[in-house]
């Protein structure tokens, strides 16, 4: 591979991650500089651009891109650190494969609350609804179920948990009370994936208000 292609290739992939940060950090879902993202460069040896660690992702630019092995190492000498969560990045591109070929990871107030309300069951079903296609499953009433992992605060021991609960169909994982680790064979299907998974819980949330709240729609008087 000559230096050019490779340069040009992280440059491409570097554009990406700004691109679609630029459109999550707009709608908040990076509050207070959370949240990380990344795109596959190779699978074997496992290498990836990511972002690094405590940016604004309002604000990132591809010099906020550095690339990284599959030990969360950088490939080459740089000022920057790489994401504090980047071994979970490494774990979904390990064992998804050729299907994860980027990783986005958002903090939203409706994955959060999700993640705590169906936290003792370990995983969240949504049925039949629309948006389940933006998962790309097609099937007539499909039914999902998210997992959740606890939040441990080890990253290792976090990225192992969240390794051991991926569903190569279900294209992400809820971790309690912090976010949601979504993967997609490109950053055009991963971020359609978060929109969907997004829309899903937020219509979840608000329907199982609706329903505590009596369930009723108010009378005209
Ligand atoms: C202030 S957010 C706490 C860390 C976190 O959950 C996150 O997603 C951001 O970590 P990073 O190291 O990628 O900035
Ligand atoms: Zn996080």
């Amino acid at each position: 591979m000559s230096q050019t292609y490779l340069q040009e290739e992280r440059y491409r992939i570097a554009e990406q991650l700004v691109a679609v940060s630029q459109n999550f950090a707009s709608k908040g879902w990076f509050p207070a500089t959370s949240g990380n993202l990344s795109v596959k460069f190779s699978q074997e040896p496992l290498t990836f651009g990511v972002t690094a660690s405590g940016r604004d992702k309002e604000n990132l630019t591809i010099h906020d891109i550095l690339f990284v092995d599959g030990d969360s190492k950088a490939l080459e000498p740089t000022q920057l650190k790489p994401s504090a969560e980047t071994l979970i990045h490494a774990e979904v591109y390990k064992r998804i494969g050729a299907e994860a070929g980027s990783v986005l990871h958002v903090h939203t107030i409706y994955n959060n609350l999700i993640s705590e309300i169906f936290a003792d069951q370990q995983s969240v079903v949504i049925s039949d609804m629309e948006l389940i296609k933006g998962l790309n499953i097609w099937e007539e009433g499909a039914t999902i179920e998210v997992p959740i992992v606890e939040n441990f605060a080890d990253i290792p021991r976090l990225a192992e948990e969240v390794g051991k609960r991926l569903d190569p169909r279900v294209p992400g994982v809820l971790i309690r009370k912090h976010g949601i680790y979504a993967w997609g064979d490109s950053v055009a299907s991963v971020k359609r994936h978060v929109q969907a998974f997004e829309f899903m819980f937020e219509y979840l949330f608000k329907y199982l208000q609706f329903q505590g709240s009596a369930g009723k729609v108010p009378t005209v008087v």
